[in-house]
């Protein structure tokens, strides 16, 4: 798990149109919690769509480790047999998480107010991204944290025996944070409240609700004030996996940049804490539409549908967009190179905690393939070269983080020369079947 094998190249060239229905796999933020909050219930919970990626698959094995039964079946439905709120048992091995930020962050909150010791660890991403902004509010819970210099995995968290419960004002825009504070809170007596000053994906709150706890959000003048009521008997639940808005983000934006394109994007979750990425594209002029809206599940889900836009603005991205759109912003400025001005995109400093260094990832590769990039330490500005006009012919790092692998795939779908990122294999971590669902649009990748 803690890694790849060999590297695997992949190339992208410019070809016809993309054309055909996009039907991407389920949400990778949704399926992370159904695994964590079956296996938190008592009785069985049943997954469909859920996202089988190496991050899903990570946290399906940790909440083996801790005591859940988690089964596949042949018709491709989850069943998780919880062990319910404080009945997590002590893992044999170390819980490697692969590159998963998301299922090591999660699952440290879940553990955190059992008496129970778990060692966290990962790839080489994963183990150079800081997980004190999570084991400081788990400290307040009375949980101990050791890991390595700057807070780094490997990575032991003792639970705390006697957990109480905490109040914490988020220092950072962060659902993993939040979601680790909250599910830290289901096994301290009392109430634990968490504090956002900028809404954050709200996937933990909604969830939490469903399966049965008492979460009460109030927008008051401190911020977004989530308060949760600890030590509930979590109801097992029956979950349809929306499809992930950030994967649809990758066809989307090919389909808006490759000459000629119409791509269809079915079933896609527009929860408003996930949608930014398409409210900015169409600020830029993209000829992006919503389908056949409606509401599944308590979301609101629609079609979305991308027609090749060679007439795309840059804009200045409002800072307060950022955080319902943090994980797009590597493909919007694949889009920013291919629109006529200048795109920029300011508040952005967590894109520097990632998978990888996000700013620094695109900047570079960009460059390589003749792009115009300004940065600072929260912020960066794309000078788009208009509709075809980037000159690509380049080989550029992945660095270990699927985003930055897909989005100069789609960079080379649309640019004069070919495009190659030196490592495609960590795309399997949120999105398996993008090479074949991307081909199957007509995109040339080898
Ligand atoms: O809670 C989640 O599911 C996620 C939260 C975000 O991370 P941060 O909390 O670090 O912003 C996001 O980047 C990640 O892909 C998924
Ligand atoms: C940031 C991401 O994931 P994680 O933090 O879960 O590794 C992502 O998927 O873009």
């Amino acid at each position: 798990m803690s890694g790849h094998g060999d590297p695997r190249p992949m190339r992208a060239e410019r070809g016809g149109a993309l054309s055909g229905e996009a039907h991407v796999p389920g949400d990778k933020s949704i399926s992370h919690r159904s695994l964590i909050l079956g296996a938190l219930s008592v009785g069985e919970t049943r997954i469909r769509g859920l996202l089988e990626g190496e991050d899903v698959l990570a946290t399906a094995a940790a909440m083996r480790a801790f005591g859940a039964e988690v089964t596949r079946d042949d018709a491709g439905e989850w069943h998780v047999h919880g062990v319910g709120v404080g009945g997590f048992g002590e893992p044999e091995d170390v819980i490697d998480c692969g590159n998963a930020g998301t299922g090591v962050r999660l699952i440290m909150g879940a553990m955190a107010t059992s008496p129970i010791t778990a060692t966290f660890t990962g790839d080489a991403s994963l183990r150079s991204r800081p997980m004190g902004r999570v084991t400081d509010p788990l400290a307040l819970f009375g949980a101990k944290a050791h890991g390595r210099t700057g807070g780094r995995l490997p990575m032991t968290i003792v639970g705390a025996s006697s957990p109480v419960p905490a109040r914490y004002t988020l220092p950072m825009a962060s659902a993993q944070v939040k979601s680790a504070v909250l599910l830290a809170g289901l096994n301290a007596p009392g109430e634990t409240v968490v504090i956002e000053t900028e809404a954050t994906r709200d996937h933990t709150e909604r969830m939490l609700a469903g399966f049965g706890a008492a979460v009460r959000v109030e927008d008051t003048n401190e911020g977004r004030v989530i308060t949760l009521t600890g030590q509930p008997e979590l109801r097992p639940q029956s979950i349809d996996v929306p499809r992930d808005p950030s994967s649809a983000a990758f066809p989307v934006a090919a389909a808006l940049i490759v000459e000629g394109s119409d791509v269809l994007v079915p079933n896609i979750g527009l929860n408003p804490t996930r949608a930014g990425l398409y409210e900015t594209l169409r600020d830029m002029g993209a000829d992006l539409t919503y389908e056949n809206i409606r509401d599944e599940g308590g979301e609101p889900v629609a079609d979305l549908r991308a027609r090749y836009s060679p007439d795309m603005v840059g804009i200045e991205v409002p800072p307060e967009r950022a955080a319902s759109m943090i994980d797009e912003y590597p493909i919007l400025s694949v889009v920013a190179a291919n629109a006529r001005g200048r795109t920029s995109m300011h508040g952005v400093k967590e894109l520097r905690v990632k998978e990888s260094d996000r700013i620094d990832a695109m900047a570079v590769g960009l460059r390589a393939a003749g792009v115009t990039v300004d940065e600072g330490p929260d912020w960066w500005e794309v000078e788009g070269m208009g509709a075809g006009g980037v000159p690509g012919g380049a080989t550029v790092e992945a660095r270990l983080d699927h985003r930055i692998a897909m989005s100069f795939l789609c960079l080379g779908m649309a640019s004069q020369k070919p495009v190659t990122v030196d490592d495609a294999a960590p795309i399997a971590t949120s999105f398996p079947i993008f090479t074949g669902l991307m081909t199957g649009l007509g995109a040339r990748l080898t």
